[in-house]
């Protein structure tokens, strides 16, 4: 393990594109791979975080890098006996169904009781994959093998078990490994994650989002994703709410007041379903990229990662990687009465620091459906009006800014759809348990 956490602090590995690059120290590896994981508490009402012990981490690292290890040389002993039956060198078909296999038997055998978020091994094993890659290059191992594990990373993200974004930087930590072998194009959708991610990150630097949050304590982006992207996001979320409403309708429940479960039609009337991220089934594939997506660009633009002079203690977000709240698809039919004026942070215990609201309708007219959202950002000024029309994006500091939805009219024509994730910070208790 120890040679592992050199071999992994030795290397400088990349970020996505505009996140800046990072160097992970040794030190740095276990916020690369703990402190992400989320309890399916977060099924039932707010989403939380929640940490591993560090021996708890160490032991699923260990897990997925062992288990890695043994898939791959199990392969190569395939194919040099001459069995491959036609196959490539890790050929995802034969590939991933192991994988799989090793992520139930470390929920079997690991006995981490937090551990039910569905990409908990996302973190270990984008790790083990990183550690063979450069551990092919260093050991100057035929081309194939590397691009072969750039490959397989994405046929990972396609099978939700490693994140969009690990599949994009294991690439980039390929490139930055200095060999000059022509990697294969992007697979499909780990291509649309990055085009999407690309735009959002590009829209949010031009028109100064970090700005307007760190001066004014909210940002409101239009055309967050660009509108082909848009659409078709907002088309799988349709798509994706009839398939839960006619085949898993207890995935649909009422918004809840706090982290309790409580619901109160009176006070806040949609209903909500929470996104992991791995919804990608062929057809509403989207959904879970655009969650991945949402929870991916959304801490960075918090703040400047090199601007210390925004890192005051009453915004600190836990590190990137621990930003796995579920994200949450609201549904606010015709005739509703919207969710009355309210702080997301319920208080000291609650994590959420900041909340992005993606809005995905269509055609919203603003005067005759409501459904606005209201921010009260300061007593002395007018409170803003946003609608919420499709492809806009609207963060705002979770304790700071109370807001509310007015009701939706009984004319609109489909229910008032939105995606919130909150970037989550140390609560009073989880900072005294670690
Ligand atoms: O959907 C919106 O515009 C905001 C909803 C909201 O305030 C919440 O879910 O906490
Ligand atoms: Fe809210």
């Amino acid at each position: 393990m120890a040679l592992l956490c050199r071999a992994l602090g030795g290397v400088v590995l990349g970020r996505r594109a505009g996140g800046g690059a990072g160097c992970l120290t040794s030190g740095a590896l276990s916020s690369l791979v703990v402190k992400t994981l989320t309890t399916d508490e977060s099924l039932a009402s707010t989403p939380r975080a929640t940490t591993l012990a560090q021996d708890e981490e160490m032991a699923s690292l260990t897990h997925f890098c062992r288990g890695l290890r043994s898939i791959i040389v199990d392969e190569a002993e395939t194919l040099a006996a001459g069995n491959q039956g036609g196959r490539t060198l890790l050929d995802p078909a034969s590939v991933i169904p192991k994988i799989a296999q090793l992520k139930v038997d470390g929920e079997e055998n690991l006995k981490l009781p937090k551990v039910k978020h569905p990409l908990w091994c996302a973190p270990f094993l984008s790790a083990a994959v990183e550690f063979e890659l450069v551990q092919a290059v260093s050991t100057n191992a035929p081309p194939e093998v590397p691009a072969a594990l750039v490959k397989l990373t994405e046929a990972c993200a396609d099978a939700s078990l490693v994140h969009f974004d690990d599949a994009v930087r294991t690439r980039l930590t390929f490139q930055s490994l200095g060999t000059t072998l022509e990697l294969p194009p992007l697979g499909r959708r780990t291509a649309v994650f990055n085009a999407m991610a690309d735009e959002l990150e590009s829209r949010a630097e031009s028109e100064d989002v970090r700005g307007c949050l760190q001066r004014d304590g909210f940002a409101v982006l239009p055309r967050a994703l660009g509108s082909a992207h848009a659409d078709s996001a907002a088309d799988a979320v349709r798509r994706w709410l009839a398939h839960v409403g006619e085949n898993a309708p207890s995935m649909l429940m009422p918004g809840t007041l706090d982290e309790s479960g409580r619901s109160a039609p009176a006070v806040r009337d949609d209903v909500v379903a929470w996104l992991a991220g791995d919804e990608l089934d062929e057809q509403f594939a989207e959904v879970g990229i655009v969650t991945q997506v949402l929870r991916r660009i959304v801490p960075s633009l918090a703040s400047h990662p090199d601007d210390v002079a925004h890192d005051d203690a009453r915004r600190a977000l836990l590190p990137a990687a621990s930003y796995l709240s579920h994200a949450m698809l609201s549904a606010y039919a015709p005739g509703c009465r919207g969710f009355a004026r309210h702080y997301d942070r319920t208080g000291p215990d609650d994590p959420r620091r900041l909340t992005a609201v993606y809005y995905l309708n269509e055609h919203w007219d603003a005067k005759a459906h409501g459904g606005d959202l209201v921010l009260y950002t300061n007593p002395n000024k007018s409170p803003v009006h946003i609608s919420p029309e499709r492809d806009t994006l609207v963060l705002f500091w979770s304790d700071e800014v109370e807001h509310e939805v007015t009701a939706v009219s009984s004319n609109a024509d489909a229910p008032r759809l939105a995606i919130s994730v909150w970037c989550l910070g140390p609560t009073a208790s989880t900072a005294n348990a670690s």
